[in-house]
């Protein structure tokens, strides 16, 4: 029998779900979540994305097939047409201008999560690549779908981060995660224990380093 998607998460559970259900996430869902921390995970999280692009880029280089250079593209599209197009405007909304952005340092936990992706792509083949960016693309619509299915998550108007959970529940995004869990499906279907060994240790750092992510968020840590 192959592996699939799930025998990754399975094989972090703990990690996994310590990612999914983060306090960042809790409070965000519930509306309680600082508004300073918001506000500092939100910037720095435009600079994750622009180097999220650079590596659904290099996805896309390191293609052999047009399956996969569609792929990589399907990737790219999330990042640039639905999340960062609606990041700039939310952006603005929240009181941080394009200029800002543009100024901004890079947060260590920022710095050390994006690295390590480009850098597994760079040593590691489209698999590694791919595996790597998994926790960011997945992990967001699970999060929006886990939101939904818990009593404390406030919807509307009255949850200031009502469009965060939107955007990462909106078809456009289900959408791609959807097509990305397809992919990795066929890719780990044919590989052999060993490679599947190599991979969860990849899925399992890269995850752990989303976690990161949020509590720079909550810690406003720099
Ligand atoms: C840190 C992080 N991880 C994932 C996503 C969803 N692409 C995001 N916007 N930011």
């Amino acid at each position: 029998m192959g592996y699939r998607f799930t025998d990754l998460t399975d094989a972090c559970h703990d990690d996994w779900r310590a990612y999914l259900e983060h306090d960042f996430v809790r409070q965000l869902g519930a509306g309680t979540l600082d508004e300073g921390a918001f506000r500092h995970y939100l910037q720095q999280d435009y600079l994750f994305l622009i180097h999220f692009a650079r590596a659904y880029a290099l996805a896309a280089y390191k293609s052999r097939t047009l399956t996969d250079l569609r792929q990589a593209h399907e990737g790219l599209k999330a990042i640039l047409d639905v999340e960062l197009d609606l990041h700039v405007g939310y952006c603005r909304e929240w009181g941080i201008s394009e200029e800002m952005l543009a100024e901004l340092p890079e947060a260590r936990a920022t710095m050390a999560y994006t690295r390590y992706v480009l850098d597994t792509g760079n040593r590691g083949d489209l698999l590694d690549l791919h595996v790597a960016l998994a926790p960011c693309l997945v992990g967001y619509g699970e999060i929006a779908n886990w939101l939904n299915a818990q009593a404390f998550t406030v919807r509307g108007e009255t949850n200031p981060f009502e469009a965060w959970i939107a955007m990462y529940e909106s078809e456009e995004f289900q959408s791609a995660m959807l097509a990305e869990l397809e992919w990795l499906d066929a890719r780990l279907a044919g590989i052999a224990p060993a490679r599947f060994a190599e991979l969860a240790r990849v899925f399992r750092d890269a995850t752990r380093l989303e976690t990161d992510f949020w509590q720079m968020g909550l810690d406003r840590a720099i």
